[in-house]
């Protein structure tokens, strides 16, 4: 067994925590042979709930949970953190513009950057899970300068398995034959998600399937699918958020050779430098690396101009607010 590794989750009392925490106590987010210490991060009239989450948590007997500590306080959450993921946000509720979104969420991903730079662990990791996921991730590393830009993340990788499963099922193949699929850009409605370069059993999956379904039917159910559980469940996706919140740092921890996650431009593929946005990534000794040379046709092309230009826009305003 190795030494514990220290996880912090913000929001956990909320839904994607409820759905998540037990995954990581039973070793699913580092590996099975890795002891996690939880921190839960929650605003003070949620705490008591998270006491309760933690009373559960507790009662599974979870041979890898070494501690689990609740606090409303942002130092005692990220001291000596290993993994954060920062899941609270605030939700847009009725008559709020974009504007007050940005600027409320500010207000949490700015201190929590800020305190992930003073208190957590060298080798920390951020994934930013919390809407709008990519911006708010822009915040919190702007917040952090002494914190390598590139450990803050946004998910993208619930997008990435939606994608894979529709196509997976249009194709009759089960999700292990497709390989190489990306969403680029903002995790948000203009997100695009790649079938040109995807393969499915060694060929292109972009020629095994119409034209007007890709364009049609699974570029729009795949960027709106969130919007489809909320109108059937009355509620955000949130067990299959937390899987890929698992996913996604599995991978970085453990190594992958393809999948998309929202890292730091460098300046690949013309998205400008900087711009927190999603990209085909491999990982490799802890590190996520952009996957270079994959082609881009004249329809990726704009696709994923468009969805630059909404996160370019969001850092805009994010910038105007004096958040980054
Ligand atoms: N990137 C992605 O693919 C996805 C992102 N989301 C986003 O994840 C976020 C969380 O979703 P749910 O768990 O369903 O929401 P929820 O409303 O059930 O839970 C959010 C929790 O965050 C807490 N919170 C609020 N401000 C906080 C702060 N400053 N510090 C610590 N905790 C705070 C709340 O008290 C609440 O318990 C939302 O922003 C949602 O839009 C949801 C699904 C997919
Ligand atoms: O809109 C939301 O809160 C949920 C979300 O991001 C998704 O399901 O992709």
């Amino acid at each position: 067994m190795s030494t514990p590794v220290t996880v912090t989750v913000t929001g956990a009392a909320g839904q994607i925590g409820y759905a998540l925490l037990f995954r990581i106590a039973s070793g699913q987010l580092l590996g099975s042979d890795v002891p996690v210490r939880l921190r839960l991060l929650e605003i003070t009239p949620a705490l008591q709930a998270a006491e309760g989450t933690a009373m559960e948590l507790n009662d599974g007997a979870f041979p890898l949970l070494a501690s689990i500590d609740i606090t409303d306080d942002l130092k005692t959450a990220f001291d000596g953190a290993n993994v954060a993921l920062l899941v609270g946000a605030r939700p847009r509720t009725a008559g709020m513009e974009r504007g007050d979104l940005l600027a409320a969420n500010g207000g949490i991903f700015g201190p929590q950057g800020k305190a992930i730079n003073e208190h957590a662990a060298s080798d920390i990791k951020v994934l930013v899970v919390g809407n709008p996921a990519n911006t708010n991730a822009l915040i919190a590393q702007h917040s952090a300068p002494d914190v390598p830009a590139n450990r803050f993340t946004a998910m993208t990788r619930l997008d990435h398995n939606r994608a894979i499963s529709q196509l997976a099922a249009k194709l009759s193949v089960p999700v292990t034959a497709i390989e190489h699929l990306t969403i680029w850009g903002n995790h948000s409605a203009t997100q695009y998600p790649d079938l040109y370069n995807t393969v499915v059993n060694g060929r292109s999956a972009a020629e095994q399937v119409d034209e007007e379904w890709l364009t049609g039917t699974f570029i729009p159910e795949v960027a709106q699918r969130g919007a489809a559980i909320i109108k059937a469940r009355g509620a955000s996706s949130a067990a299959s958020a937390a899987s890929a919140a698992i996913d996604h740092v599995y991978d970085w921890v453990n190594g992958t050779d393809w999948t998309s996650a929202a890292v730091v431009s460098d300046g690949s593929y013309g998205v400008p430098a900087g711009l927190i946005s999603s990209f085909p990534v491999r990982s490799a000794d802890g590190e996520w690396e952009i996957i270079q040379g994959v082609p881009v046709n004249d329809f990726s092309r704009g696709k994923i101009d468009a969805s630059v230009a909404e996160l370019a826009a969001e850092r805009d305003a994010v910038r105007e607010l004096g958040l980054i």
